[in-house]
């Protein structure tokens, strides 16, 4: 694999500022290795040298990390960058011939990456047929996430559904849960500490346990006794739910791109 730096973030908002943070925490690139061109870029990148038009030629690699309705925009650098750079895509949706071709024919790989990349525990789905492409972003992703290789392009879009929006659906899992714990006579604040509490600390025993998670269930329902009750309330409804809710990601994936 040829150098991949300088990196250039081609917007540097909640994902790319993610990734920053995770990069320094891993020690994987030092701030020098970094450049940004983002109108408004977040904090964790403020610090990082903004390339004027002329010095985008540096760039060896470039992370596409705007919103895919603006991406063919933030394409227009195109011309100013070396033509052996690599561009590595973190947007929904859109495809990598599509980004081939605004980026004048370079090698692209598509990453689908979470926020935890933030503390180097992300999970980052990546699909390259390119080698060159794909050593770089294995370079860029693995010290800071789980690196999952996709066989098809198309799987990208259940990739996203499920590892890229997945932190969302367990951050409102936890509202509703203290939500309900409220209805059930807590405190707000104690409700919301017992839920958030809850799940940092069985995610953490799901991490450290070699049981899959239906053993872990099943360690805490007790015949008879509340968990099952909840679960036959809960477990009925929430299989189409999640099954509805990632087609319906998968949906807004296909249409982005
Ligand atoms: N957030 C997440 O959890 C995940 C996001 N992604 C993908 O990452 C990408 C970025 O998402 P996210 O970080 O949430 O979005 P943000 O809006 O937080 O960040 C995008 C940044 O790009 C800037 N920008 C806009 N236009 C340009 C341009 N022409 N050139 C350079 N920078 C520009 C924006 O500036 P301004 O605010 O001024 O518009 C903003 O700072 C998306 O494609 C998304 O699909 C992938 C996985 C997870
Ligand atoms: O919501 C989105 O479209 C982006 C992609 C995955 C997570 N956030």
């Amino acid at each position: 694999m040829a150098s991949l730096t300088p990196i250039l973030l081609l917007g540097a908002g909640r994902m790319g500022g993610a990734l920053i943070s995770g990069w320094r925490s891993a020690g994987t690139f030092k701030d020098a290795d970094l450049m940004v061109r983002d109108p408004h870029p977040g904090p964790e990148a403020a610090v990082l040298a903004q390339p004027d038009d002329a010095g985008l030629a540096q760039a060896k690699t470039v992370l596409l990390a705007v919103k895919p309705q603006l991406w063919r925009a933030a394409a227009a650098i195109a011309p100013h960058l070396a033509p052996d750079a690599v561009i590595v895509s973190i947007a929904a949706g859109v495809g990598l011939n599509d980004i081939a071709q605004a980026f004048g024919g370079r090698r692209v790989a598509r990453v689908m990456p979470n926020t935890a990349v933030a503390i180097n525990q992300g999970v980052a789905s990546l699909y390259a047929p390119d080698p060159e492409a794909r050593a770089r972003a294995e370079a860029m992703f693995a010290p800071v996430a789980k690196v999952v290789p996709l066989e098809s392009e198309d799987l990208m879009h259940a990739a996203t559904a499920v590892a890229g929006s997945g932190p969302a659906y367990l951050y409102a899992f936890v509202e509703a849960l203290a939500a309900a714990g409220l209805e059930a006579g807590l405190t707000a604040e104690a409700a919301s500490d017992m839920a958030r509490s809850m799940v940092i600390g069985s995610a953490a025993l799901m991490a450290r346990s070699d049981e899959d998670p239906a053993e872990l269930r099943r360690q805490v329902t007790s015949p008879g006794g509340t968990t099952q009750a909840a679960l036959e309330v809960l477990t009925p409804p929430l299989g189409p739910l999640m099954t509805d809710a990632v087609a319906a990601a998968v949906r807004r994936s296909r249409e982005l791109g």
